[in-house]
């Protein structure tokens, strides 16, 4: 695709309504759990983005029918153990949350599956899953680099009690799915809270997974009978952080993004938002599964943050916008203990630098993390900005370009339609609605 030309300062700045696509997260776990209930599961305001998709054909391919009604899905799911092998390798495409989730899935069946996935998703790593789960008695074989494609071989698994060395949902929510096959109930300790949506869906749909009040320790009984449910997929927190920071940081605006998830393991950005001197208002709507918000933002001057291991898993893919927010701020700030940004779909550290230091941030890699120096005005080095094939990177980029009076390019700009296919349009609509506000 041809590079795409960023939209430059916004003199009156953004104001409007957005209603946010649906989470990521959830609308992958929507898929998987549905696929696994019995019966009927609904699936409405469904996030239609390639990395979901993925998921969809996986699930399809594993011989669940799926209907397609516009944004709501419907799946006629089998039960925990009607899943039917593929006739061919399971293409996982970019998404890490399909790969580690179904690894999971898929250890506990009675068949073979091969994953695969794209050049980025190749080079990331998958032992973090494919090791806890053989000490419940899966057989899961890597690359030797501990990478796709990955080969299933599925197996009576036993119940475990386990500690997580690393924090991560999606290891978690693998060993959660292949407990639900195993033949005794199991324990997981996580290393730090992280998002916890597959435990609040998997209650919803009927079985029996507790949390402990120390919010790490969760305790999973096997066989339970999942009945098909209706899922109302909120707004993803991870979407909407783009344009609260772009509200945040461009003079006189004003903006309201509605139905958002304010689930507390996804709000970081929030947290870090308000820190720093952020305007921000929170109209709390109504909390079912997951609880939901409209969230005013208007511009604000920024003072500058520290972020550090305990904050990282809630605002895990929001620090590239940190590094940005950072860019504006009045001083130096610092994020550390970030280092599993370096195995995202890219190294986000590296690219984060490199792509903020086109536009003249002054900022230093860290091994795990980034020192930022906060600027009043930036010097524009290199006008044409590189997504890296990283959807979150491009879409950081297009709000640091918002800063800009010059004119800026943003090549692999498709990447964008990973987690929001929809991006540059609804920022679009941010810029013109200056008279319906
Ligand atoms: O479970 C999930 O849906 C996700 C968990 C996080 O990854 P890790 O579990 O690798 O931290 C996050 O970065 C990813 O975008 C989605
Ligand atoms: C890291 C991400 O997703 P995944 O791990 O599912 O590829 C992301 O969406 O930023």
């Amino acid at each position: 695709m041809t590079p795409k030309k960023m939209f430059k300062l916004p003199e009156s700045g953004l104001h409007g309504k957005l209603l946010l696509p649906g989470d990521k997260s959830i609308s992958h776990r929507a898929l998987l759990i549905g696929a696994i209930s019995n019966g009927k599961t609904v699936i409405k305001h469904f996030l239609r983005s390639d990395d979901c998709l993925n998921t969809l054909q996986a699930i399809k391919n594993l011989g669940i029918f799926v209907e397609q009604h516009s944004t709501d899905i419907i799946i006629h799911g089998k039960g925990l153990y009607g899943l039917q092998p593929a006739s061919q390798p399971l293409d996982m495409g970019n998404s890490g949350t399909t790969t580690r989730l179904i690894m999971g899935l898929l250890a506990g069946q009675p068949f073979r599956s091969k994953l695969i996935g794209d050049s980025s998703l190749q080079k990331r790593p998958m032992r973090r899953v494919s090791e806890p789960l053989a000490a419940m008695g899966a057989k899961i074989q890597t690359a030797p680099a501990g990478t796709l494609p990955v080969k299933i071989d599925g197996q009576p698994l036993h119940g475990t009690k386990i500690k997580l060395q690393i924090a991560s949902a999606q290891v978690k929510s693998a060993l959660i799915l292949a407990a639900l096959q195993a033949n005794s109930p199991s324990t997981i300790i996580e290393k730090l809270p992280t998002r916890d949506h597959t435990e609040r869906m998997l209650r919803k749909f009927g079985a029996d997974v507790q949390t402990a009040p120390d919010k790490l320790t969760i305790t999973v009984q096997p066989h339970p009978k999942l009945e098909g449910q209706t899922v109302t997929v909120p707004g993803d927190m991870s979407s909407a952080a783009f344009f609260l920071v772009a509200a945040t940081i461009i003079p006189n605006s004003n903006i309201t993004l509605c139905n958002v998830n304010i689930n507390k393991t996804r709000t970081g950005i929030l947290k870090a938002l308000l820190k720093m001197g952020a305007n921000i208002k929170i109209t709390k709507l109504e909390s079912q599964e997951e609880p939901v918000a409209d969230i005013q933002v208007k511009y604000a001057p920024l003072t500058p943050i520290k972020l550090s291991a305990k904050d990282i898993p809630a605002i895990i893919d929001e620090l590239p916008l940190i590094a940005l927010l950072a860019a504006c701020a009045n001083g130096q700030s610092t994020i550390t203990g970030a280092q599993e940004l370096r195995f995202k779909e890219t190294d986000r550290i590296a690219t984060v630098a490199q792509e903020l230091r086109k536009l003249g941030v002054q900022l230093k890699e860290l091994p795990d993390g980034l020192i930022i120096e906060g600027q009043s005005a930036w010097q524009i080095t290199d006008s044409t900005l590189d997504s890296h094939g990283d959807h979150r990177i491009g879409m950081m980029m297009t709000i640091a370009a918002l800063r800009s009076t010059d004119d800026l390019l943003l090549n692999n700009p498709e990447a964008v339609s990973i987690s929001y296919p929809n991006f540059f349009s609804d920022l679009s609509s941010l810029l013109k609605t200056r008279t319906e506000v």
